[in-house]
């Protein structure tokens, strides 16, 4: 049977100089979570509201939005703070969730090897924590319970002390799993076995090209980050020399903070790469501020003096395709188009490096 969608009203506050754009892009998110667009509401603002986030006048507009939608979800594309989100789902009777709370939970489906799933996991808990603590003193004190809680301690301080215990444990999990892992990066560079990484904006056609390359069945779908964890595939090459390729998660503009951690460090694997793949959805028209947010988070890691090779995927979506040059190639990986033209310039760029 199919699950029944949640029926979501989005809602940006835009204050000055902010970009118009992302209310699409939590658009793309929403649906990315199963969840179905049935209206959108947005206001300009010169600054934010501590109760409410923004103006009263505005929630009641989106009550009655949300009657005349029948809808059953509230996302905001602004991260509220533990109050605001109590006091916004007291008036509107209706969920409430923001940007940061709606990628938490994209990455928490998507999440695929056992660091990935662990590394989400602290997020949500660093999430919740910051809410709770946002909440501050304001619950009623449910004096002491057996065994869980400590005397006259509330139901707010045992729950953060639960979330506290909990972030301790998985961080201790995680020290571990990293440990492993770089002893199989050790074993991998001990084999001198050159490594590719591809990296690009979120959806831009990574795990497609992974699996054109190598008949490898990664797990694509039209939705954005499929790929969660690193995933190495070994590729032959014409000289029957072997390279590595690993693919990466999807980068994103301004990330959750509590996700930057978990981001960063399953990029670790691209300080190791030889050549970096940026794959660039080309049918799109923000292509170029794509290229910016992945060339801006490859520069914080310190990896832009790597040699890069710009993929502009999806080509077949173009009327005219453009010409090759050394680091810029059209490829269309859904198709297998021009494969062999960006072997050919991974093949010379890894040669470029060894000389
Ligand atoms: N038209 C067209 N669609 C493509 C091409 N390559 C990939 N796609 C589609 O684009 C969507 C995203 O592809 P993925 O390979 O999952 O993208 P990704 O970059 O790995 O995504 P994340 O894991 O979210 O970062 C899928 O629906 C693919 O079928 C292509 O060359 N042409």
């Amino acid at each position: 049977m199919e699950e029944l969608k949640e029926k979501a009203i989005l809602v940006s506050v835009i204050l000055t100089n902010k970009d118009k754009q992302t209310i699409e892009e939590l658009s793309e998110l929403a649906k990315t979570a199963g969840a179905g667009v049935v209206g959108m509401l947005t206001q300009k603002r010169k600054s934010i509201d501590k109760t409410y986030y923004f103006g009263k006048g505005k929630l009641e507009e989106l009550k009655k939005l949300i009657e005349e939608k029948g809808a059953n979800l509230v996302i905001f594309d602004n991260e509220l703070s533990g109050s605001q989100l109590r006091n916004i789902e007291k008036i509107l009777d209706t969920k409430v969730i923001d940007r940061t709370n709606l990628i938490l939970d994209i990455f928490a489906k998507r999440a695929k090897t056992k660091e990935g799933i662990l590394q989400v996991k602290l997020a949500q808990y660093k999430y919740s924590l910051a809410r709770l603590r946002g909440l501050g003193i304001s619950l009623s004190r449910l004096g002491g319970g057996i065994g869980t809680r400590g005397p006259g301690e509330t139901q707010l301080e045992t729950d953060i002390r639960h979330i506290r215990r909990s972030i301790v444990y998985i961080e201790k999990q995680i020290e571990q799993i990293k440990k492993h892992r770089s002893l199989y990066r050790k074993r991998r560079q001990k084999n001198l076995v050159p490594i590719v990484a591809i990296v690009g904006y979120t959806n831009a056609g990574k795990s497609t090209l992974i699996n054109a390359l190598t008949d490898a069945n990664t797990y694509t779908e039209d939705k954005l980050f499929a790929t969660l964890d690193p995933l190495a595939r070994k590729l032959r090459l014409s000289d029957n020399k072997n390279i590595i390729l690993i693919d990466t998660v999807g980068f994103i503009r301004n990330l959750p903070h509590q996700l930057i951690e978990a981001f960063k460090s399953t990029l670790e694997e691209i300080k190791f790469a030889d050549v970096i793949l940026n794959a660039v959805d080309i049918s799109q028209s923000n292509y170029e501020e794509k290229i910016k947010v992945t060339e801006k988070i490859l520069s914080e890691l310190d990896y832009l003096n790597k040699p890069i090779i710009t993929v502009y995927n999806k080509s077949d979506l173009l009327d005219i395709l453009p010409k090759n040059t050394e680091n810029e190639i059209y490829i269309s990986a859904k198709n297998k188009t021009n494969l062999a033209s960006l072997i050919a310039a991974i093949q010379s760029m890894l040669k470029q490096s060894c000389d």
